[in-house]
């Protein structure tokens, strides 16, 4: 039976960004109204951030048992159930779901459709049997996986984020095509846990990351035993002893499983676009306060293109919040949203890479850096391998990058400088519980003081006077 709903805020999407937005504009009295065709979480919960973590937190623990003599302790073989990793995985989703799920938007007072929306004219969507007239709509529809036409792929079973964490039996050995995030995450989580990886990179692994911090990862993801195949062109796949993946240079690759993992298209096919008047081409076009063509219609989150982050869905949700429900003018920046990859050492960067600010600040650029063997938490966990990156103009941080244990939990104090435009002076004044991995945090942005006070020969003229002089 056909519905007619009139409401403040129809949203497209109930993933990292659409719920963001559902929760604080409802909160803050207006009415809304959710429509999700899929699971509620979206990506994240579903298929991406959770699932993943769940797994690598598996295979952190078998690396853990094979790799404990140097503590003291024998070395085990793991004992890996494939099968009971992915029901810890299903667990972590399931332990999370009630968070996003339809009941508690609709105690928030939410209107929640399970269907998928397509717009019929500028100011309507329709989802099933239902119309909505909206003041205000959110197109927060997210990202898929992005398949390539590869010659044969059609021809064998692959896997793509949205399938491989359903997979129960173990592969005997796996193939990634893609070496970016979503490629060496699974791959190192599958190494450890006791499937061989061959990860198939076009260009160079994790190549939107600093090379000097990537090498530093990559060296230990590769003694797991992940094989990376860089420069690894695909030109074809086929069924043939498993199946075989081919490059254009002649190499050939086999494996039992194949999982793609080659990049993100925005999901706006179905989305009725040309009648909302909404540009687009790869992705939706926005301004920089997250608006499209169609001045009642926003976009935000993977949708956009750009940063595909959960916490950037969540940080853009905030801007149109602002914007629709007072009516105040708000931008986005991108400055200051960091990102980590969660291998083993994790990699973070927020802000300018050391190439990136060099090639924008030449000559004013002074580059901070603290290795992580000076740190004595470092030395106790026997995790050594890690470096700081602090990228600093006029006194202030413009970029920080960091390789090493826990480098996700490290950036956030120059996530924080960033975000508020602090000078290094606020990381040197912070004092750091010892022995902690964040010391090195601290310790980068001490490395700016070095020249302008330990080796100046001004200073150590004036100390001598004031030593001669002081009562
Ligand atoms: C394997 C993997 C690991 C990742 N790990 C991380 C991580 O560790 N940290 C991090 O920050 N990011 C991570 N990401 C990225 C993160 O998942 C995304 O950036 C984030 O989910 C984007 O949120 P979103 O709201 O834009 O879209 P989504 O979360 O994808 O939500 C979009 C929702 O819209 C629904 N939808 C689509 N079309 C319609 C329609 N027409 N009508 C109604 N509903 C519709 C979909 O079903 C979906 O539920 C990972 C991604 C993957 C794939
Ligand atoms: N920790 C995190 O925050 C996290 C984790 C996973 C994913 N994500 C998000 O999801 C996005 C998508 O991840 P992704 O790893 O799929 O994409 P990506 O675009 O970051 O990396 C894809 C890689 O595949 C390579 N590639 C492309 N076509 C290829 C081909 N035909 N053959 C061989 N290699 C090919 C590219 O050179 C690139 O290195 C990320 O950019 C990120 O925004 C985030």
């Amino acid at each position: 039976m056909t519905k007619r709903i009139k409401t403040d805020i129809c949203i497209l999407g109930a993933g990292s960004g659409g719920l963001s937005v559902a929760a604080g504009a409802v909160q803050m009295g207006a009415k809304v109204v959710l429509i999700e065709g899929g699971k509620m979480g979206g990506d994240c919960l579903n298929y991406g951030c959770v699932p993943s973590k769940a797994m690598i937190a598996a295979g952190h623990h078998a690396h853990a048992q094979a790799h404990s003599a140097a503590f003291g302790i024998a070395n085990v073989v793991p004992q890996v159930d494939y099968a009971a990793v992915k029901d810890h995985v299903a667990s972590v989703i399931g332990a999370i779901a009630p968070n996003d799920s339809v009941e508690r938007f609709e105690g928030m007072g939410v209107e929640v459709i399970q269907d998928y929306g397509t717009f019929i004219s500028e100011t309507e969507v329709q989802a099933g049997d239902t119309f909505i007239e909206a003041r205000r709509f959110v197109i927060a529809t997210g990202s898929s996986p992005l398949v390539p036409p590869i010659e044969g792929l059609d021809t064998v079973e692959y896997h793509t984020n949205e399938t491989i964490f359903e997979l129960r039996d173990a592969p005997e050995r796996l193939i990634i095509i893609g070496g970016g995030p979503i490629g060496m995450e699974l791959a190192q989580a599958h190494m450890r846990l006791g499937i061989p990886v061959t990860v198939l990179e076009g260009a160079k692994a994790l190549g939107k990351d600093d090379p000097e911090l990537v090498a530093i990862a990559l060296d230990r993801i590769r003694a797991d035993g992940v094989v990376i195949e860089e420069g690894f062109k695909v030109s074809r796949v086929s069924q043939q002893d498993g199946i075989t993946v081919h490059a254009e240079d002649g190499r050939t690759v086999q494996g039992s499983h194949l999982l793609v993992a080659v990049g993100r298209k925005a999901n706006i096919a179905s989305l009725g676009l040309d009648k909302a008047a909404v540009n687009h081409e790869r992705a939706i076009e926005v301004d920089e306060g997250l608006r499209t063509s169609n001045r009642k219609v926003y976009a935000i989150g993977d949708v956009t293109g750009g940063l595909q982050f959960t916490h950037k869905a969540g940080y853009d949700a905030g801007i149109i919040i602002r914007s629709m429900l007072f009516g105040l003018p708000s931008k986005v920046r991108t400055d200051h949203i960091p990102w980590a990859t969660y291998t083993d050492p994790e990699i973070a960067q927020i802000g300018l890479t050391e190439a990136q600010a060099s090639e924008k600040h030449g000559d004013k650029l002074e580059v901070l850096r603290f290795k992580f063997d000076e740190n004595d938490r470092a030395q106790a966990e026997r995790r050594t391998e890690g470096l700081i990156k602090v990228m600093v103009v006029g006194g202030k941080p413009i970029g920080a990058s960091v390789v090493g244990l826990r480098a996700g939990e490290l950036i956030q104090p120059y996530a924080l400088a960033i975000a508020n435009g602090l000078k290094i002076s606020a990381l040197t004044n912070m004092v750091s519980p010892y022995p902690t991995m964040t010391e090195v945090t601290k310790r980068a942005a001490g490395q700016y003081y070095v020249p302008r006070l330990f080796q100046n020969d001004f200073v150590k003229k004036v100390v001598r006077f004031t030593q001669k002089y002081l009562p």
